[in-house]
């Protein structure tokens, strides 16, 4: 009888959550450092389905950092990264390619049309969707080139909504174009940021592989479960803020900056994490609002 109750007090608790977001646009970002844990992808894929039938809008970005790694050293190479981003040679790019886009996109794509929601998996070279420009790093001296690097110019908005209109989850691979006829490589967490900014998205939802944010990431007892962007730049202009996770919080402030609602940082390798951060009133990751 008790388990009875919880469960129904589990629904009635996301009810007002279930409401609110009907007919709202989520995107979320599925990073490459949960891929290798199969439960949590699984689950992952039916919180999507889940979302998806109770009327959410959805736009998945997934990335796969080390699968492409893994691929680079079975051809006898190791990768680099500057600042966090993959040094992208023209080889390089080859196999960047056929891991996101070949690979890793076209299994997400499947597993949910499998689950009987409409799915297509795409690229940022299809239908012109995310032009791109050279990134280069500036490390306080010079200029660094770091190959077929790219950001975010421009995201073709008509190609996504028509995609959407038509009731499909567009699924992204983070790679762009130019006119030239040159490919990019983006790291995920910015296409999900310029995507979630073109559209003006309800959320942008961020899974990793750690909790959330935390102010000290080797003390637990400074996690941060919500803070506003005057904050989160704080902590970046305090230098608190270091490693992966500071390109990741400037996506966060991107995004917010340029319209979407609020950012969520969740913890990817937790069964079911969508669910516990969107439908119950305490959430699980951190939440990033915008600024009063
Ligand atoms: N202050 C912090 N709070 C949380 N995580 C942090 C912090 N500083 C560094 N990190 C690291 O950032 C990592 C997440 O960034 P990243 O590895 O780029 O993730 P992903 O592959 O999902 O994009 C975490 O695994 C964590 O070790
Ligand atoms: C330029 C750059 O670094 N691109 C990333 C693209 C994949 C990605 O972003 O994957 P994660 O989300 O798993 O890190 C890379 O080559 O690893």
């Amino acid at each position: 009888m008790r388990i009875l109750e919880e469960k129904v007090n589990v629904l009635i608790e996301a009810l007002p959550y279930i409401k609110k977001f009907n007919g709202k646009t989520f995107v979320i970002k599925f990073g490459g450092s949960i891929m290798k844990n199969e439960e949590a992808q699984n689950a992952f894929i039916k919180d999507i389905v889940l979302m998806k039938l109770i009327g959410i809008n959805l736009i998945i970005v997934h990335g796969g950092g080390p699968k492409i790694s893994e691929n680079i050293k079975a051809l006898g190479k190791e990768s680099e990264f500057v600042n966090g981003l993959r040094v992208t040679d023209e080889e390089t790019m080859k196999i960047v390619e056929m891991v996101l886009s070949g690979q890793i996109n076209k299994e997400i794509t499947f597993k949910i049309n499998n689950q009987g929601v409409k799915a297509i998996g795409i690229s940022g070279k299809d239908g012109n969707f995310i032009r791109a420009i050279k990134k280069y790093i500036y490390n306080g001296k010079e200029k660094i080139d770091i190959g077929f690097v790219g950001e975010v110019e421009e995201i073709n908005i008509s190609f996504l909504k028509d995609l959407i209109d038509k009731d499909y989850i567009p699924v992204i691979a983070p790679i762009g174009f130019d006119e030239e006829g040159n490919s990019y490589n983006i790291n995920a967490d910015y296409v999900a940021s310029a995507v979630s900014s073109a559209i003006k998205s309800e959320k942008l939802i961020l899974l990793t592989d750690v909790e959330g944010l935390y102010k000290d990431i080797n003390d637990k007892s400074t996690f941060i479960s919500s803070l506003d962007s005057n904050e989160a730049k704080d902590l970046i202009l305090q230098e608190i803020i270091k490693g992966g996770m500071l390109p990741k919080l400037e996506c966060c402030i991107s995004a917010i900056e340029s319209g979407s609602k609020s950012v969520h940082m969740i913890d990817g390798r937790k069964e079911h994490s969508l669910l516990l951060e969107i439908f119950t009133d305490k959430g699980i990751g951190t939440m990033i609002k915008g600024g009063e």
